[in-house]
């Protein structure tokens, strides 16, 4: 991930969501994306340029943008209207974002228009956060990651977050590999970040 001064930033064009510039580079803001908070706060997942990315709640395309500065293709679902509008004029401007508008927890939607992907980034704020991953780990290649951005409030809000955190590790390490476990505070309150990895044989690290 590239850093000017400790800041994090992405290599492209700038004029999405009047993003700072800084070098010629977007500044990627924690405070508007979970996964920028991410990479300040942990390690997340490596963004190579080959990489092909499932993005289930893209909404208006804010971090779907800086996540197509660094990666070959991202796939990006979505089902309201209004943020899907927006998303459409990122998609203009990046020839690698690929706008779907569908519901995430019906994949068989759009299963005809996404390939086998390295990652699949989650960031919906549903009740059933994890079933939805689940129904998308078909497009999942051997060995890739899943990145869930937990928003415990949506699953219950009336329960302790710690609660609905283990709860959600423990149904996710039922089928992947949990490899880090995030609170994204202060930039993302009652949030984390769960990093999985596809534990399929013979995968190299
Ligand atoms: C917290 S916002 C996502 C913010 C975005 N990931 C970002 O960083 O810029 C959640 C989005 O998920 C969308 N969403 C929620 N449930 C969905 C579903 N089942 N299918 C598709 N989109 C969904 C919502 O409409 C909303 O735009």
């Amino acid at each position: 991930m590239i850093r000017i001064q400790n800041i994090l930033v992405s290599p492209g064009e700038g004029g999405v969501y009047n993003e700072r510039m800084l070098e010629g580079y977007r500044v990627w803001d924690p405070y508007r994306s979970k996964l920028a908070a991410l990479y300040i706060l942990g390690e997340g997942v490596e963004l190579p340029k080959s990489m092909r990315v499932l993005y289930l709640g893209a909404a208006n395309g804010t971090t779907v943008s800086h996540v197509a500065d660094y990666v070959e293709t991202v796939y990006a679902i979505e089902f309201a209207p209004r943020p899907m509008q927006d998303l459409l004029e990122v998609a203009r401007r990046r020839k690698n974002v690929v706008p779907i508008m569908a519901d995430a927890s019906r994949p068989e939607e759009y299963a005809p228009f996404v390939e086998a992907v390295d990652l699949i980034y989650q960031d919906v704020a549903q009740p059933d956060q994890v079933n939805i991953a689940e129904r998308n780990l078909p497009f999942l290649r051997p060995g890739g990651w899943l990145i869930l951005m937990l928003k415990t409030r949506s699953v219950d809000v009336r329960r302790d977050p710690k609660e609905v955190l283990a709860d959600t590790l423990t149904e996710l390490g039922r089928r992947l590999e949990v490899v880090e476990v995030r609170w994204l505070d202060p930039y993302h309150v009652d949030h984390a970040a769960i990093v999985c990895r596809d534990r399929s044989a013979g995968v190299m690290k």
